[in-house]
């Protein structure tokens, strides 16, 4: 069976989206998923995404399949993406610029802009440890700013589940961190039952903030969207930055706002479309 697929990219984090619209399962399994990521012998990507029927009365369900094959419950700077795709799809008849997406992770909004951006209401961050999850603090207390031992090294972490988990910790010089042995020893750390994404922050000013991810599933991306969301929510919680503040990753920057009004977080930032395939 053929299978087509569109290459997009969000900052440089990129994925394989497959229009998925007449099925409610994946047509791809997690294992032609890791192939398919593969940047040597595959396509080359960070994740595979399923356009699907919407449930619960949503417009369409989003999946994702990290390059490993484990399924997360959101991705930021895939449902931007997503939403470019979907857009693309419904061609003519589209009546709308604003799709309501169902994810593991909750009900997502992603709104074209007439710039060519892509804003998405990312819902209310979740902070309790028992949310995250993680074991660094008992289930109903937040995580922020707590000692974690990592590598021989004590982190001032704080933790936020933006659909999916995150451990923020804040450095001097997000340059000097070596993301490629740190980064593992985070995601596989005993107090993250289902592992964890980690973002290194360095806070240029209140409103300008640097990142670098290390991805659960992933490993190292050039930009994570819903890392970013938790880090200025991290950033928010620990005095660091303002509720509204650029995100700049090593693929581009984000705009960041937590809501004083109604508390959710709204993400604004690019989907670009690079080209189209069959399998
Ligand atoms: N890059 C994404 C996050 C993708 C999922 C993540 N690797 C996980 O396992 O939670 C983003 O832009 O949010």
């Amino acid at each position: 069976m053929a299978i087509e697929f569109t290459k997009y990219h969000g900052l440089g984090n990129d994925f394989i989206l497959i229009d998925n619209r007449l099925s409610s399962l994946p047509v791809v399994t997690p294992e032609q998923a890791i192939k398919l990521c593969d940047r040597h012998f595959g396509i080359g990507a960070d994740g595979v995404i399923f356009a699907l029927p919407g449930e619960n009365g949503t417009d369409y369900t989003m999946r994702i399949f990290n390059s490993d094959g484990s399924e997360p419950e959101m991705c930021g700077n895939g449902i931007r993406c997503l939403a470019g795709f979907l857009a693309d799809l419904e061609g003519e008849s589209r009546n709308k610029d604003s799709y309501r997406i169902h994810t593991l992770g909750g009900v997502m909004t992603p709104q074209l802009l007439s710039n060519g951006q892509v804003k998405v209401d990312m819902g209310l961050p979740k902070l309790l440890a028992g949310e995250i999850p993680t074991t660094l603090a008992p289930a109903e207390e937040k995580v922020i700013s707590l000692p974690l031992e990592v590598a021989g090294k004590t982190w001032d972490v704080t933790c936020v589940n933006m659909g999916n988990p995150h451990c923020i910790t804040f450095v001097e010089d997000v340059a000097a961190i070596e993301l490629e042995t740190i980064g593992p020893k985070f995601e596989h750390h005993p107090v993250f039952p289902q592992r964890i994404n980690t973002e290194f922050m360095q806070v240029v000013r209140h409103d300008y903030l640097k990142m670098r991810v290390w991805e659960r599933g992933a490993g190292i991306t050039l930009a994570c969207g819903t890392g970013a969301c938790a880090s200025l929510v991290a950033g928010v919680l620990t005095g660091k930055c303002d509720r509204t503040a650029t995100i700049e990753l090593p693929g581009g920057p984000l705009q960041i706002e937590w809501s004083e009004i109604d508390q959710r977080v709204y993400m604004t930032g690019p989907a670009q479309k690079v080209f189209t395939g069959k399998l």
